[in-house]
């Protein structure tokens, strides 16, 4: 099966011949979950930056869905939604009409608007708030009205920074079982987070990245064998084992 997101000997950053990331390699195929984990400053949200198409690789390269940025960009960015760390709404549209905009610029239909603009409201505790402006809801809120304008969509990537902040325990448990629900669907996500025990529940695979370079990757069984960690350890004793460089 062909991978959703391919990333090859991907170095970049921020000016040109300094990079911050470097050779990052790896692929997420359809139906799989996999976090990216690692200290602040690590590289987390650079690697994203590349991912979305802000940044362009200094070498090496990074393929949604078999194109790269420059190929089609409609195409290209349609491949997928992205839920930043900190909500970016538009002051001057109500909740209702930034899913409008979503639904237009990713080509979904009128019916498929109502009907997903409905279940999700619903699932986020939001159906009053449809026709409010973003200044009137609590940061919780904002956050949930980004979550919700990546579900209406159903593309093939989920790029997710810091999905779990700010959101009330009925909202992250909302979020999983959705993620868990379009994963079922054959859906492919990225999740960058601190929260390392929700990870470790419900990631298929981990990266961890340390000082612009990954670290480690695989499966939680294969971290435990390649830090020489006892079956017991959790992802927390890990990580802390990888970017330690040490015995736990
Ligand atoms: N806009 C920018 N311009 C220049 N350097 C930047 C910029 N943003 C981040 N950096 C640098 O890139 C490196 C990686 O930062 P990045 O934001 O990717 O880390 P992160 O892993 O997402 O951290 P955190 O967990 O704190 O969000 C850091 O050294 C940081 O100082």
């Amino acid at each position: 099966m062909d991978p959703v997101l391919e990333i090859k000997e991907l170095s970049g950053g921020y000016i040109w011949n300094r990079p911050v990331i470097r050779e990052l390699d790896f692929s997420i195929h359809p139906g799989e979950m996999v976090g990216l984990i690692g200290l602040n400053g690590a590289g987390k949200s650079t690697t994203i930056k590349h991912i979305l198409g802000l940044l362009a690789p200094q070498t090496g390269s990074v393929r949604v869905m078999g194109l790269e940025r420059g190929d089609d960009t409609g195409r290209y960015r349609g491949s997928f939604a992205y839920v930043p760390e900190a909500p970016e709404l538009y002051e001057e549209l109500t909740i209702r009409e930034h899913l409008r905009m979503t639904a237009m610029a990713y080509g979904l239909d009128s019916a498929a608007f109502e009907r997903r603009t409905v279940t999700l409201a619903d699932q986020f505790d939001m159906t009053d708030k449809l026709d409010s402006f973003p200044q009137t809801l609590s940061k919780g809120m904002r956050q949930k009205v980004m979550i919700m304008n990546a579900f209406l969509v159903e593309p093939p990537l989920y790029v997710i920074d810091e999905p779990f902040l700010g959101l009330d325990p009925l909202g992250i448990r909302s979020l999983l079982d959705l993620m868990v629900e379009r994963k079922k669907s054959g859906a492919a996500f990225l999740i960058s987070s601190h929260i390392l025990s929700t990870l470790e529940t419900y990631c298929d695979r981990f990266i961890v990245l340390h000082r612009g370079r990954i670290a480690a990757k695989g499966t939680l069984q294969q971290l435990r064998s390649s830090a020489g960690g006892a079956p017991e350890k959790t992802l927390d004793d890990l990580f802390y084992t990888i970017v330690k460089g040490g015995a736990t």
